[in-house]
């Protein structure tokens, strides 16, 4: 097995011969300013931004310059194995696309540039409930390669099972139910920009094609759009829900079911008492409550809580190679990555998106043989201190 870190340095190094002043970048941070400078304030901002002073979003980053690895030597890492098992399949990366709703702010291509990014590296996809296409436009275009769908939760009963139901039909092979947005946050810089894409009739692709939610409508969408945005913005979430509701996906469902979005031990034992299959480690990057805490220090008391029960992954600040090693040690069975690779879709669509995700893999192999290690899946917290 060739390993992709070394591939990946190998095919920029033999670019110096023929160097192309137009290239993409290699440093992420250079990808958001080349972002910044293509998309308009109220796009630039409603992807980058976070809820009100962006503390949770700082505290995200921050969780991993806290931890620091201490790596090993002299461990023969000549093969180095970066595959993952979840929910019986076998992935050959411990990373997938975080659910993203209306791409189409981002870029032309949207979701299914994006999808198909996955697709190329077999890293699964997660559809959001909010895509501008409707899923099943996605899983076609994707033909075989792996995907999970994103359901928020409709207030509406009928949609959250139609959902549940088209998403089986297209080929989704687990339900990711994110919890930690029944309503959208207070951010500031959506406030003041006075963009909601959904307003504009962006991200609606799944609701507007959906019979539950069309039976609802005096007309349809094409002749009276603002009443549809209006329905849409009365049924897309739902603070009502209780734990006892968990039920409702399992009678709707015989896919995966992982909620998204926890980061109290307590929340975590009563998902597993609930029967949920898997968990995801989440505070929505940083977008939903101001003040809440970085996801990856939410880590380790959850893990603690679930123990082999189910698996638990995590997302909200994966930035590079070595912030996946630390997740995983802390007991991450694998990542979610967002932000990243939607400035990549912003810079070049479909290519943007796979050159920000292969960058970060390269990166992850060669810092987990430089540390020492030669299989992600038996990375443990030893690797690690936490600094004072
Ligand atoms: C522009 C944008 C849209 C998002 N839309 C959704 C969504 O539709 N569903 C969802 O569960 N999470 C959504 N998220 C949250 C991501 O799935 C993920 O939790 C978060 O981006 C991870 O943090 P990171 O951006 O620091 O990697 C969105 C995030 C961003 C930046
Ligand atoms: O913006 C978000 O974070 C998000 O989750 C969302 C919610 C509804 C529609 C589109 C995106």
């Amino acid at each position: 097995m060739e390993n992709i870190g070394n591939k990946i340095q190998y095919q920029i190094y033999s670019t110096m011969q023929n160097p192309d002043p137009d290239r993409f970048p290699v440093i992420l941070e250079e990808w958001e300013e080349l972002a910044r400078k293509k998309l308009a304030d109220g796009p630039y901002y409603y992807i980058a931004g976070g809820a009100g002073s962006e503390k949770t979003m700082q505290a995200n980053l921050k969780a991993f310059t806290n931890r620091e690895v201490i790596p090993r030597m002299l461990r023969n890492v000549d093969q180095r194995d970066l595959s993952v098992d979840l929910f019986g399949q076998k992935y050959p990366f411990p990373i997938l696309q975080a659910p993203i709703g209306v791409q189409s702010i981002i870029h032309e291509e949207g979701e299914i540039g994006s999808a198909l990014a996955s697709a190329e590296m077999g890293v699964p996809y997660i559809a959001s409930s909010a895509s501008s296409v409707p899923m099943e436009k996605i899983a076609e275009a994707m033909g075989d390669a792996p995907r999970w769908f994103q359901l928020y939760w409709s207030r509406d009963p009928e949609i959250a099972a139609s959902f549940l139901k088209r998403a089986e039909n297209s080929g989704y092979s687990a339900i990711v139910v994110t919890l930690d947005t029944p309503m959208m946050a207070w951010r500031e810089y959506d406030l003041k920009n006075v963009y909601l894409p959904f307003l504009a009739g962006e991200g609606v692709g799944n609701y507007f094609t959906d019979p539950a939610f069309l039976s609802k409508l005096e007309k349809s969408p094409q002749e009276d759009p603002q009443a549809a945005v209006m329905h849409w913005t009365k049924v897309f979430g739902n603070t009502s829900l209780t734990w006892d509701d968990i039920d409702f996906l399992r009678e709707h469902t015989n896919l995966p079911i992982i909620l998204k979005g926890i980061l109290h031990e307590s929340d975590a034992k009563l998902a597993v008492e609930k029967g949920v299959d898997g968990i995801i480690v989440s505070n929505h990057g940083g977008r939903q409550v101001d003040g809440a805490v970085g996801a990856l220090d939410a880590l380790p008391k959850v893990v603690e809580a679930v123990g082999d029960k189910v698996p638990v992954l995590m997302d909200s600040g994966i930035r590079r190679g070595s912030d996946i090693i630390k997740a995983m040690a802390l007991g991450a069975k694998a990542v979610l990555v967002g932000r990243p690779l939607m400035y990549g879709l912003a810079v070049a669509g479909q290519k943007g998106v796979k050159e920000v995700m292969q960058n970060m893999l390269a990166d992850l192999d060669i810092t987990l043989g430089l540390t020492g290690q030669s299989s992600v899946s038996q990375l443990d917290p030893s690797l690690l201190r936490e600094m004072e």
